[in-house]
């Protein structure tokens, strides 16, 4: 595990370095260390994996670690157990993963790291497929130039050259009318994957879970999403992220015998 994430195979993030800071305390104090909900979860249902073409495999990675803690705050707030409630959970940070909960399991979510889902303030979501090959092979763009476009200068700061919400906010205070457009957008193809989600769970939802930091944002981005989504089901705010708490409970579970730790076999990631 640890060599694989260092070299980065299956992608560039900044949690590459959990383990491997992990790791090191285990190494210094001589005490066990776990991973709890990484990004790459992968609870999908065998229908979630079909892409439309047999030589693509669809990955679920997504924010895992705060979409199940939060998933839980909301099931708990309903008075129900996890394994016994569905959740559209819609995750809006720099990047935003909308996962479709079914008793305790995420069967469907969109690959929040790799140019799928809504546009985020640094991602560009899904492009339009042809377009994109079209401008692979123009030469006008480097591999890493295109990768880019995808991850880290696309999206929200690709538009309006920043992917700070809260400056988006103000702006539109301000009467931006192009910045209040973009950021409408935004909210609007997140609803979209919101109604999608739906249908995974067969419109059989208990709540629509919002979280992340623009979760914060009710001026906008909450009341837009409230106005395209509500008519599905009661809408729960969990402002921010729950991350560290669940990363020392999810360790806390195994050391205290309440949880089985799982061992790392390498060969999933292989594809
Ligand atoms: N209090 C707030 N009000 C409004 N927007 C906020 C607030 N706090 C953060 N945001 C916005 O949320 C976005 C990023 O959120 P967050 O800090 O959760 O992301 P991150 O942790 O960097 O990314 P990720 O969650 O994808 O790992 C930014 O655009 C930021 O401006
Ligand atoms: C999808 C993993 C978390 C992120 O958005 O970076």
């Amino acid at each position: 595990m640890l060599e694989l994430l260092k070299s980065a195979k299956n992608g560039e993030h900044a949690s590459n370095l959990g383990a491997l800071i992990a790791y090191e305390f285990t190494r210094k104090y001589d005490i066990p260390s776990f991973i709890v909900d990484p990004v790459v979860v992968d609870e999908l249902e065998p229908l979630a994996r079909y892409t439309g073409h047999p030589i693509f495999r669809r990955k679920s990675i997504f924010h895992a670690l705060n979409q199940k803690a939060t998933a839980r705050n909301a099931a708990a707030q309903l008075g129900k157990n996890y394994e016994d409630v569905n959740l559209i959970v819609v995750h809006m940070g720099g990047g935003i993963s909308i996962g479709a909960h079914r008793k305790g399991k995420v069967v469907n979510v969109n690959n929040a790291l790799d140019g799928d889902g809504p546009f985020t303030p640094e991602r560009s979501g899904t492009l339009p497929l042809t377009q994109l090959i079209d401008l692979c092979f123009s030469g006008k763009y480097t591999f890493d130039q295109m990768k880019k476009k995808i991850k880290g200068a696309g999206g929200m700061v690709d538009y309006l050259g920043t992917n700070d919400a809260m400056t988006v906010q103000e702006r539109i205070r301000n009467g931006d009318k192009e910045a209040e457009l973009v950021y409408k957008a935004m909210a609007y193809q997140i609803a979209k994957w919101v109604g999608r989600m739906a249908a995974v769970l067969k419109g059989e939802v208990d709540a629509i879970v919002l979280t992340g930091g623009l979760a914060y944002d009710k001026e906008f981005m909450v009341r837009w999403l409230t106005e395209y989504t509500s008519f599905i089901a009661p809408i729960l705010i969990f402002p921010g992220g729950d991350e560290e708490r669940a990363l020392a409970m999810g360790g806390l579970r195994v050391l205290r015998g309440q949880e089985k730790a799982k061992t790392y076999w390498e060969n999933v990631l292989q594809f």
